[in-house]
């Protein structure tokens, strides 16, 4: 049986919104605690307190890599936090069982004014490093980091792209047991995070314990098979990362149906996805052909009006519009209602979380008439591996094909 490295158990962790408060909670909870009484960060919230984190429990034995995704200030920094030590949750414990290299914040545990090679030995030596042991690491760490020039400049001149490069480097660089890395990777440049996931695969196979934040739906299943999603600091999934994936995006897609305004000739009444037989329809494969039903309204009878469909992916935006005018078609709508058929064949979209945005113009250039956002959203599932040909990953499906030959 793997060795279990992280147990999270029953983990919540308070603040408070009012700075002013929070000192003076902060004060009564020292003198409790000087006085040998339970501090209040057990009891219940005070005035302005909410849980950041609460009541979150999960193992990872040797070898695992955990995604954490949720929308902003869904908790998943306060929980990396709590495991890296530098804050203490107020109820629930953590055990983490050997060494921990950490990623968490721009520079963190870096010392602005000390030179990266002076933050380097400072970083590893409090991790229990030798001198000698360091100078045997230390090309490694540079080289990795790519900031060969730069390595005695001090850390307060570096960009923040090349403090996340010194940062990972040495959190990933010296003998880690498990690795915490939050969503800052993503301000290095494609090369070098390409290069991170290399570096944290060749890890996990090492055995190393690997917790995960990010924002990218790209990068997450490349490392992690499981991931936990964290709404206002709660786990609501724990599972398939697949499925923790579709969870958050629908999560993301928060649907915004404008009300026309009063003086708009014309509407869009609704807009659905719907099957061959016209009944709702919201999965889909990759390659079948989408089908949406757009009903419009108007006061009077409009000739030329516009129709404007964006198609969405939850975490990409935008990927692609279809323009009625573009097509050549001339949307009539009178007050008894107009039906628009919009279909998009062979649907070229990977596994994710997807919606449409619907814009109605009148004909003149400036005859903006109404929006819904985020709308008649839907999901591809995922599809047979072998029409897929490079395993999970959520994009466009490019219709390509390959051939080799020697000589
Ligand atoms: N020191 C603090 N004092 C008060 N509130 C805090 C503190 N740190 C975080 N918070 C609040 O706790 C909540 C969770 O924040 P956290 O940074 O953990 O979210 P997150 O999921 O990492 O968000 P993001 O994706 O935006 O980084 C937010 O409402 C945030 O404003």
């Amino acid at each position: 049986m793997p060795e279990t490295l992280i147990t999270v158990d029953n983990v919540s962790k308070k603040f408070c919104r009012s700075l002013k408060k929070s000192l003076w909670y902060g004060m009564q909870d020292l003198g409790n605690e000087l006085r040998g009484r339970r501090h209040g960060g057990d009891g219940e919230l005070r005035p302005d307190e909410f849980w950041a984190v609460k009541d979150v429990s999960f193992e990872l034995k040797r070898g695992e890599c955990l995604g954490l995704i949720g929308r902003n200030g869904a908790g998943k920094t306060t929980l990396l936090r709590m495991l890296n030590g530098l804050i203490k949750p107020d109820r629930g414990r953590i055990e983490m069982r050997g060494r921990v290299g950490a990623l968490i914040a721009l520079g963190a545990g870096f010392n602005p004014v000390l030179t990266g090679r002076e933050n380097l030995y400072v970083n590893a030596s409090i991790l229990g490093f030798s001198k000698q042991e360091i100078d045997a690491r230390f090309d490694d760490i540079v080289e990795f980091a790519g900031i060969e020039e730069f390595i005695d400049t001090p850390v307060q001149n570096y960009s923040s792209g090349m403090a996340v490069r010194l940062g990972f480097s040495v959190a990933a660089h010296l003998n880690p047991d498990i690795l915490i890395v939050d969503e800052v990777l993503a301000v290095g440049d494609v090369g070098f995070r390409m290069r991170c996931f290399e570096h944290m695969l060749q890890l996990k196979k090492k055995g190393v314990v690997i917790v995960f934040v990010t924002h990218s739906m790209i990068e997450l299943p490349r490392i992690c098979e499981r991931a936990i999603v964290v709404t206002g600091g709660q786990i609501v999934f724990e599972g398939l990362v697949e499925v923790a994936i579709g969870i958050y995006e629908k999560d993301v897609l928060e649907a915004s149906c404008e009300k026309p305004h009063s003086e708009s000739p014309a509407w869009i009444e609704s807009a659905s996805l719907i099957d061959e037989s016209g009944r709702p329809k919201c999965s889909f494969h990759t390659g079948e052909n989408i089908v949406i039903d757009i009903r419009l309204r108007s006061r009077i009878f409009v000739e030329n009006a516009r129709l404007i469909v964006h198609i969405n992916s939850a975490t990409t935006g935008i990927l692609g519009s279809f323009s009625s005018y573009h097509k050549g078609l001339p949307i009539k709508v009178d007050n008894s209602g107009t039906q628009i058929i919009l279909t998009i064949r062979s649907i070229p979209l990977l596994i994710g979380g997807y919606s449409f945005n619907f814009s109605l113009y009148g004909p003149g250039v400036s005859d903006y008439w109404h929006q819904q956002i985020n709308v008649a959203r839907f999901h591809i599932d995922a599809p047979p591996i072998d029409t897929l040909g490079y395993g999970l990953c959520h994009s466009i499906a490019f219709d390509h094909e390959w051939s080799s030959g020697i000589g």
